[in-house]
C-alpha cells in the first residue's frame, strides 16, 4: 500500500471514530428518553403489557424506511433501528414472548425479527401452550405461524382463535429456506431416514423426491426436534433452517432445498389487549354464518360495497356441528375507522356470530 492510501485509510478511520462515538451519544440519550417514558407510564399505572406500544414501535420504523437517505438499504436501517428499541423497550421492562420452540425454531426466529433480541423468549412444546401462556398472563405475548407460501394455513393456529379471548397484536412475515443437515456421525452414503416437521416435508416434497427417493420421511414435532435426533443416528439427515443447524452443530449437506424459491411463513403476535391504530393496519374476524344458501356471499358482500380490502379469507369446519363452517377473516384497515365499523355491524348483523380477533400494524420487517 502506498503512503498516500494508508494516508487516505487513515483519515477516513478517523472520521468514522468520530461518527461512532456521536451515534454512541445519540442512542444514549434515546434510551435516557424510553426510561422516561417508562416513568411516565408507571406512574400513569401501566401494567406490564402496556410498556411495548406496537402501533408505536411500527410507526418509528416505518418513518426510518421513508426517510432513509441511504446507501444502506431501507430494510437494513429498520433491522438496527428494530434493535435499539428493543435494547430500550428492555431498559423500561424487558418483555417476554412465548414461542412454538424447542430453541431454535422459525418461530423464535420470527419472535426476534419483530421484537428484537433484547426480548426473552420462552419456548413451548405446543402451538395450544403458547395460547394458554398467554391467557394465563405468565408471558405478555406469543408468536405462532398461521400461512405458509406453500403450504397453506395451520390449521392448528386458526382453531385455537375459536375458544380464546386472545387479540392479534402483530403479524411478521419471515422468508423460509431449509437446508439437509448431518452431524459428524453421519454416513452422508447411507442416509436413509430424513426428519422434519410435516410442514418443511411437504415445503421439500420435490426436491426429496429426486434426490432421495428411498428415504423414509419421519414428520417430528418441529424442525429443531428434527435436528436434535440427528446427532445420534449415521443413517439420518433433517430438513431444517440455519437457526436449528447453528443450535445443534450440525453441517448443510444441501442447502435451500424448498420447491418454491419465495417460500415465506407468516407469523401472529397474540397478546391480551387491544392495540390502537398505526395508519397502515389490518383487522382478523371470525365469523360462523347460518348454514343456506348465498351465506358466503351476503358475508362478503359489505366489504366489496364499501371498497374493503380482504387480504385473506379461509374457511374452517366449525366445531359446533357437522358440516357448519367458520371464515376467518383478515381486511386492510383498522376496526375503530368509520368504515371497518359500519362493514363490521353489516357483517354482525348477517352472521350468526362474530368475533374480531384483533386490529394490529401490517408487519414492516
Ligand atoms: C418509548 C416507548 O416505549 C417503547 C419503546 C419504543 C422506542 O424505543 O421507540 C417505542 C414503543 C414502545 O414499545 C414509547 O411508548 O414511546
Amino acid at each position: 500500500m502506498t503512503v498516500s492510501t494508508e494516508k487516505e485509510l487513515l483519515n477516513l478511520r478517523d472520521e468514522i471514530d468520530s461518527l461512532d462515538q456521536q451515534i454512541l451519544k445519540l442512542i444514549s440519550q434515546r434510551a435516557t428518553c424510553a426510561q422516561r417514558v417508562a416513568d411516565v407510564k408507571m406512574a400513569a399505572g401501566a401494567d406490564n403489557t402496556q410498556f411495548y406500544r406496537p402501533e408505536r414501535e411500527a410507526q418509528v420504523l416505518r418513518k426510518i424506511m421513508d426517510l432513509n437517505p441511504g446507501p444502506l438499504d431501507g430494510e437494513e436501517m429498520a433491522r438496527l433501528f428494530r434493535e435499539i428499541m428493543s435494547a430500550c423497550l428492555a431498559l423500561e421492562n424487558p418483555v417476554r414472548v412465548a414461542f412454538l420452540g424447542p430453541e431454535g425454531t422459525f418461530t423464535q426466529e420470527a419472535a426476534l425479527k419483530h421484537f428484537g433480541h433484547s426480548a426473552v423468549t420462552v419456548p413451548m412444546s405446543a402451538i395450544d401452550e403458547v395460547f394458554r401462556e398467554v391467557e394465563s398472563g405468565a408471558v405478555a405475548y406469543g408468536v405462532v405461524p398461521v400461512e405458509n407460501s406453500t403450504e397453506g394455513v395451520i390449521n392448528h393456529t386458526l382453531d385455537n382463535f375459536m375458544d380464546s379471548n386472545i387479540h392479534i397484536c402483530g403479524e411478521v412475515v419471515l422468508r423460509i429456506h431449509h437446508h439437509l443437515l448431518v452431524s459428524d456421525v453421519t454416513r452422508k452414503d447411507k442416509i436413509s431416514r430424513i426428519y422434519s416437521h410435516a410442514q418443511s416435508l411437504a415445503q421439500c416434497r420435490k426436491w426429496l423426491d429426486a434426490h432421495y427417493p428411498n428415504a423414509e420421511r419421519v414428520a417430528v414435532s418441529s424442525n429443531a426436534e428434527a435436528a436434535k435426533f440427528v446427532r445420534g443416528e449415521w443413517n439420518a439427515a433433517a430438513i431444517a433452517g440455519e437457526t436449528a443447524a447453528d443450535m445443534y452443530e450440525l453441517s448443510k449437506l444441501s442447502e435451500k432445498i424448498e420447491d418454491q424459491p419465495d417460500n415465506s411463513t407468516r407469523f401472529l403476535i397474540i397478546g391480551s389487549h387491544p392495540i390502537p391504530a398505526s395508519g397502515d393496519d389490518k383487522t382478523s374476524i371470525l365469523v360462523s354464518m347460518r348454514n343456506q344458501p348465498g351465506a358466503l356471499h351476503d358475508l362478503l358482500e359489505p366489504f366489496h360495497r364499501l371498497g374493503i380490502d380482504l387480504t385473506r379469507v379461509e374457511t374452517r369446519p366449525s366445531k359446533s356441528g357437522a358440516w357448519n363452517y367458520v371464515f376467518f377473516i383478515d381486511f386492510k384497515g383498522h376496526s375503530d375507522s368509520d368504515m371497518a365499523k359500519e362493514a363490521l355491524s353489516d357483517v354482525a348483523e348477517r352472521a350468526a356470530d362474530l368475533k374480531i380477533l384483533g386490529s394490529y400494524p401490517c408487519g414492516v420487517l
